[in-house]
């Protein structure tokens, strides 16, 4: 699919019900421990693919939700979105949404200027980041998104788990939502 076609998808919004981590849920042991990680997905997806890719579906100052506003806290009623899809060797794994509030970017440029570089690249290496406030969702295998990855090149619709975090930069507050697309090795047990 080409960038301006994937484009086309933005923005794709993530609207579902969020819960606090809670072990017993997590359906599989495997899944529990990709939707634990707390280290970077970026990293942990490179060691599962030769070639790593970040595909930008689009960036773009949008309203925020009243969730994201609540999950931020803040009263900025737009915010900086950034929506992509992590492929590992040709196959979409994670759709990512991240939601930047006007405040954190008040304190630099470069989460606005990351294009096919991996957000996480820039977060892990910023001294004093702490991650909270983890949540999972579960999304039926007729969800949007469902149906949007077989057109990313997905081999099947299934149902999806996912997460969100917080990210707690010297700037500010950020937001990332992660959903694990069917062929993420995290449904490899199942
Ligand atoms: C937060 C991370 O960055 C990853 C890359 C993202 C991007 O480039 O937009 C978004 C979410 C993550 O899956 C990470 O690697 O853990």
């Amino acid at each position: 699919m080409s960038k301006q076609e994937l484009s086309r998808h933005f923005p794709f919004g993530l609207t579902t019900q969020w819960s606090p981590i809670k072990q017993q849920d997590l359906h599989s042991v495997r899944m529990a421990d990709w939707l634990l990680d707390s280290t970077s997905l970026t990293a942990r997806l490179k060691r599962h693919c030769q070639d790593f890719s970040v595909r930008v579906l689009g960036e773009s100052y949008l309203a925020l939700s009243a969730d994201e506003q609540s999950q931020l806290a803040t009263a900025d009623s737009e915010g900086f979105v950034r929506e992509v899809i992590l492929f590992c060797d040709d196959k979409p794994w994670v759709f990512a949404r991240t939601v930047v509030p006007l405040a954190t970017l008040s304190q630099g440029q470069e989460l606005q200027q990351l294009g096919e570089r991996p957000l996480g690249a820039l977060l892990f290496a910023t001294p004093g980041m702490v991650r909270d406030a983890v949540e999972v969702t579960h999304l039926a295998a007729d969800h949007p998104l469902s149906k949007s990855a077989l057109l990313w090149g997905a081999d099947k619709q299934r149902d999806l788990w996912g997460r969100r975090s917080r990210f707690l930069l010297p700037a500010g507050a950020l937001l990332v939502s992660e959903m694990f697309l069917p062929d993420c090795a995290a449904y490899a047990e199942e």
